[in-house]
């Protein structure tokens, strides 16, 4: 007898009135939506299959650990991601392709969670590589930024659970990874936070926005967008911009794993599908208006005042950097 090669297919109607208005935009749209909802039961049987096998625990790195990625499982199942792209991980297109992969590697080794973190003592991501659009090839801008999205669509769209420490500082992109996650841990100190982009003379998209929107009040968001606002840790913690301080890394990691452990007694696929209803609004809104966002992305890189802009940018820093 032969096996079953097919064993789960959805097929959609991309003529459907509801998936009309994002099929008309936008090729493979409706199928991009299935494959959204999917996720949590996909999620789920990939977690029966991986208790069936139970897997010895222990402390293990995954098929895709690279140079600029690290990912390890710990004794309780929970995956870590440590960016290590020194000397601030700084968000390049290789960084964000390795992050891209390394969380579908967390999606198919069907960890319990994952907490994002850093190998830099001070800076957890100091956000996108500000050399990857000043003067760009646009061949690899466009990659770059279509990277940039994919990632996002991975992290704040993911069935597992995620957690970030945040282990320094963690501006513009470096933020927007963070509040990516359900949860933020932040060691407290010098450290600051916050999307800062308009301070650049460049303009936080979208979906940026949205995802601070849904972090901190409508109100605070407009004014730290507006205001380019780096926020201190305790003015992050006042504004539930983060959720706990912590004392130092291995801190930041616990309270990320207490957090992870709420949802030890939760059903996981009512727990993965309520947050992804959760995040449905935003998530769909890209998804329909991806191609435009990218046209945006590359149009903003071709004006000459945006370049001006990140060439003082680009000097300040290193002035700075050479004090
Ligand atoms: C339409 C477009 C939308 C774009 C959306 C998002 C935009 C972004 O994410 S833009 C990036 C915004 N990021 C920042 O503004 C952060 C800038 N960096 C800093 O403020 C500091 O570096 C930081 C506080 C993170 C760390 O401080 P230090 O530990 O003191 O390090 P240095 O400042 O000395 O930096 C060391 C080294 O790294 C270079 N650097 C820093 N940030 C970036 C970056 N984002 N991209 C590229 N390179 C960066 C810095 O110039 C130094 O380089 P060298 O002089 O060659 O050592």
């Amino acid at each position: 007898m032969g096996r079953a090669l097919v064993w789960d297919a959805t097929c959609v109607d991309s003529l459907a009135a509801s998936h009309l208005p994002s099929t008309s935009q936008k090729a493979a749209a409706a199928a991009e939506s299935a494959q959204m909802l999917k996720r949590p039961k996909m999620f789920l049987l990939r977690q029966a299959v991986s208790n069936a096998r139970q897997l010895a625990p222990s402390v293990r790195a995954m098929s895709s650990k690279g140079p600029l990625v690290d990912l390890t499982v710990d004794n309780d199942g929970v995956a870590i991601m440590t960016l290590q792209r020194p000397p601030v991980n700084s968000l390049n297109l290789d960084l964000l392709k390795e992050i891209s992969k390394s969380l579908d590697d967390v999606a198919k080794n069907k960890s319990r969670g994952m907490i994002l973190t850093s190998s830099s003592p001070t800076v957890f991501s100091a956000g996108l590589d500000i050399m990857e659009m000043y003067k760009p090839d646009m061949k690899r801008a466009e990659e770059f930024w279509t990277t940039l999205q994919d990632v996002w669509f991975k992290l704040y769209g993911s069935s597992f659970a995620t957690a970030a420490a945040i282990n320094g500082h963690a501006p513009a992109g470096g933020c927007l990874l963070s509040m990516s996650c359900e949860y933020r841990a932040m060691v407290g100190g010098k450290f600051t936070i916050g999307l800062n982009e308009t301070a650049l003379g460049i303009v936080a998209p979208k979906w940026f926005m949205d995802t601070m929107c849904r972090t901190i009040s409508m109100r605070q968001a407009e004014l730290a967008l507006t205001t380019a606002k780096m926020f201190t840790v305790d003015e992050a913690l006042k504004c539930e911009l983060i959720d706990e301080i912590a004392t130092d890394k291995a801190d930041a990691i616990n309270k990320c794993k207490t957090f992870l452990k709420k949802f030890e007694k939760i059903p996981p696929l009512a727990r993965a599908i309520t947050k992804l209803k959760m995040r449905e609004e935003p998530i769909k809104n890209l998804q329909t208006s991806r191609q435009a966002d990218v046209q945006e992305f590359l149009s903003f890189l071709k004006n000459p005042k945006v370049q001006q802009s990140l060439e003082m940018y680009i000097q300040a820093l290193k002035q700075k950097a050479a004090k």
